[in-house]
């Protein structure tokens, strides 16, 4: 096995590698894996093995020298190409808005987060503790990178700053906003009533009803925090990243909050959602059972 590998290692320094063929191959592999994260996530799953097929089917085809079929399934590729592009249009804007919103400016910029972050996330605690005693459904979304107008332009547009009281408001079942969600963008409500895109993974509880589906959907199409009470059992989840930790007490639902809106914070790594879950004490009263894979 030694001499295998030292043989390899032998042959590898034969080639002629510089830095930027390093760079090249790590280019290519990033966008391979984020495309294939798109497709795996989206609906696009099935239509990447209807190409993958006819690829095949156009390889045989020229192999075999079937020159009709080769014809007319070169043909089915081209128009192809540009009928996905129109098919995806929502999708590769998705990709592209990550892509641009993302990392790459974080290298270059220290990240700080706005002053009203911080009292937003202590009113949505303080209302959630009183909606989850109440049992009284509600659904907020905290925007971070990905820009979430088309989903505010579903609802009404409000620009208040985050109060319990006025998300009680909001979230009390007699009144006119109750339907659909809170949005909240640099520690703002920019917008209620608003219809958020379902979860397509059908591997989801089935005790979960459209409120969750709804909060788990928006985090998988964008990169915002979701806050969930449930109103048939007042209890409280967030969603990231379309995972769902669900059954939360109040004081992780802050620590949840606080670690992922305010990643400058001292006492918190930045790390994701899932390792504080993950990391969080086990004797936390009442703390997430269920997380659920996008
Ligand atoms: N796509 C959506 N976008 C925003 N809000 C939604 C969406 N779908 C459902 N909701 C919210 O969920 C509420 C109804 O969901 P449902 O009847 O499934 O409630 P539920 O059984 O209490 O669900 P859950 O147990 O998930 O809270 C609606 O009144 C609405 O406020």
């Amino acid at each position: 096995m030694t001499e295998l590998l030292r043989g390899m290692w032998q042959y590898i320094l034969t080639f002629n590698i510089s830095i930027f063929d390093v760079l090249d191959v790590a280019i290519i592999a990033y966008i391979v894996y984020r495309v294939l994260m798109l497709v795996q996530r989206s609906r696009a799953a099935q239509v990447a093995k209807a190409i993958l097929l006819l690829l095949v089917a156009l390889g045989l085809s020229y192999l075999l020298q079937l020159r009709v079929i080769n014809f007319v399934l070169s043909r089915m590729v081209e128009m192809g190409t540009l009928a996905l592009v129109v098919v995806f249009q929502p999708e590769i804007r998705r990709f592209l808005e990550q892509l641009g919103s993302s990392r790459l400016g974080d290298m270059f910029s220290r990240e700080e987060a706005p002053p009203d972050v911080e009292n937003a996330i202590t009113q949505t605690v303080q209302a959630y503790t009183s909606l989850s005693k109440d049992k009284v459904g509600a659904l907020m979304v905290f925007e971070r990178k990905v820009p979430l107008d088309d989903i505010i332009k579903t609802g009404t547009m409000l620009d208040s700053t985050v109060a319990a009281e006025l998300l009680k408001n909001l979230f009390w079942n007699k009144a006119p906003l109750h339907d659909g969600a809170v949005i909240v963008r640099n520690g703002h409500i920019v917008g209620a009533g608003c219809v958020l895109p379902l979860s397509g993974n059908v591997n989801l509880s089935r005790d979960l009803g459209m409120r969750h589906r709804a909060g788990i959907g928006m985090s998988e199409n964008s990169d915002a925090v979701v806050a969930i009470v449930s109103e048939e059992t007042g209890s409280i989840s967030v969603a990231v990243n379309g995972m769902l930790k669900r059954h939360l007490a109040p004081e992780t639902l802050e620590r949840l909050l606080r670690n992922e809106l305010l990643p400058q914070e001292e006492s918190f790594s930045k790390s994701s959602i899932l390792t504080s879950l993950f990391k969080s004490k086990k004797g936390d009263k009442d703390d997430g059972e269920e997380v659920h894979g996008k």
